[in-house]
């Protein structure tokens, strides 16, 4: 069984806040701190230009990749680190369709991240290709033989909807395309196996769930039958086959390593390393096991206790991620005034209220106080004060 009350303890959770925003960015690993200090004191201080062999600086991506691996069903060396999430999105998404010749279309869902639907249209745009995008219920429906790639994010940033991925996949195997999977509201939040779902090109975030802090290296998998066949497009010298031959013709490395892009964010590689740490001797299914308990019991206690919000994520966890959301048409003040109040979920547009509960350090205790709180503020009507009606440049 999973030590649940050891992993909580490995992260700083300042006092007085109940922190339910790890689906925007994790809190702090009390290891991540001391490892990036280690690692400016010994590695880049003394050890100048040559931590990038002795320390393993030029490795880290690999390494780290393949610790990632393991959490969402990937194979040793299929995993590589690097860039954000976004530039991620673009080198998975065109080289998926360059593997698919005569055909342009790429589907999508309209609960995709932004971030996302821009890369789509940018690359759609550039290419004379076309980007369909249909809600997710119909995304199944959507599933035609003209289609080059099924493009998702398995779990809805806003809603937490989690699609059938071993479904949907097939579905698009069937029709002859290829599956993409965004793993950012996934990866260290539900049981993902890529491998059993033999889906083709995966990328993920770590800031969020995997706790490596704000900006934070992103990942992607590519599965085996495409790693030596994928172009990576954005063709940087650090997914070259050999970038020390300075040659000034492009060769892509073996394997997922071409996409690599340019020089590695070391600090942050770091930092995301000891945040892994965490993980060592978690399972998965009790992870899952956990989420759900915790998901549902923040549904009932809300639904109990706060008449004037409406849940807005599935009711059945099947379907559902690790975050649950509410609608209420003042959800921004009523946000900031919960946040004031020392419990931090976050707004989306228009009027979602979201929290993110996360296995690793939320526990049942987190779920009571963020329900009393909202219960509260939405019954006494602290919400409706002037300060909390400004608006931030990030929300
Ligand atoms: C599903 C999804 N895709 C893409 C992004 C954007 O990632 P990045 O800002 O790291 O490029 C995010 C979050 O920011 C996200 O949740
Ligand atoms: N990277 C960020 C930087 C600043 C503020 C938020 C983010 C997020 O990651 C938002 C997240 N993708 C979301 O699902 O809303």
């Amino acid at each position: 069984m999973t030590d649940f009350t050891a992993t909580r303890r490995a992260f700083h959770l300042p006092q007085g806040i109940t922190y339910l925003d790890g689906n925007s960015l994790g809190p702090m690993p009390v290891a991540a701190r001391d490892r990036v200090a280690r690692m400016m004191a010994d590695e880049w201080s003394e050890m100048l230009i040559t931590g990038w062999n002795k320390a393993g600086w030029y490795v880290q991506p690999r390494k780290v990749g393949d610790r990632i691996a393991r959490l969402i069903g990937a194979g040793p060396g299929q995993v590589v680190m690097g860039d954000t999430l976004s530039i991620k999105v673009f080198q998975a998404l065109s080289a998926a369709l360059a593997l698919r010749p005569g055909r342009r279309v790429i589907l999508s869902d309209s609960g995709n991240f932004p971030s996302d639907l821009y890369v789509a249209q940018g690359l759609a745009h550039s290419l004379g290709a076309e980007l369909r995008v249909v809600a997710p219920e119909a995304v199944e429906a959507a599933i035609t033989d003209d289609l080059a790639v099924l493009m998702l994010t398995e779990v809805d940033y806003r809603t937490g909807r989690r699609h059938d991925m071993d479904a949907l996949t097939a579905r698009a195997h069937d029709a002859g395309a290829l599956a993409l999977w965004d793993l950012a509201h996934s990866a260290g939040a539900v049981d993902v196996d890529l491998t059993a779902a033999d889906a083709d090109f995966a990328v993920g975030c770590t800031y969020k769930y995997l706790n490596g802090g704000p900006g934070a290296p992103a990942f992607i998998w590519t599965h085996p039958r495409h790693a030596d066949a994928a172009q990576p497009i954005l063709q940087g010298w650090m997914g070259h086959d050999a970038p020390f031959a300075f040659d000034p013709d492009y060769r892509p490395a073996t394997g997922v390593e071409r996409m690599r892009v340019g020089t590695p964010p070391v600090i942050a590689l770091a930092a995301l390393d000891a945040a892994l740490d965490v993980w060592d001797d978690v399972s998965l299914a009790d992870l899952r096991a956990r989420s759900i308990v915790l998901t549902q019991a923040f549904i009932a206690g809300v639904e109990a206790s706060c008449p004037d919000v409406t849940l807005n994520s599935p009711r059945d966890p099947a379907l559902r991620g690790s975050q649950v959301s509410f609608c209420h048409p003042q959800g921004y003040a009523v946000m900031q005034a919960l946040i004031a109040a020392g419990i931090v979920g976050d707004f989306r547009a228009p009027d979602v209220l979201r929290f993110g509960f996360a296995p690793l350090y939320n526990d049942l205790d987190d779920v009571e106080r963020a329900v009393d709180g909202l219960a509260r503020i939405l019954r006494d009507g602290s919400w409706n004060d002037e300060r909390f009606h400004q608006r931030a440049a990030v929300t």
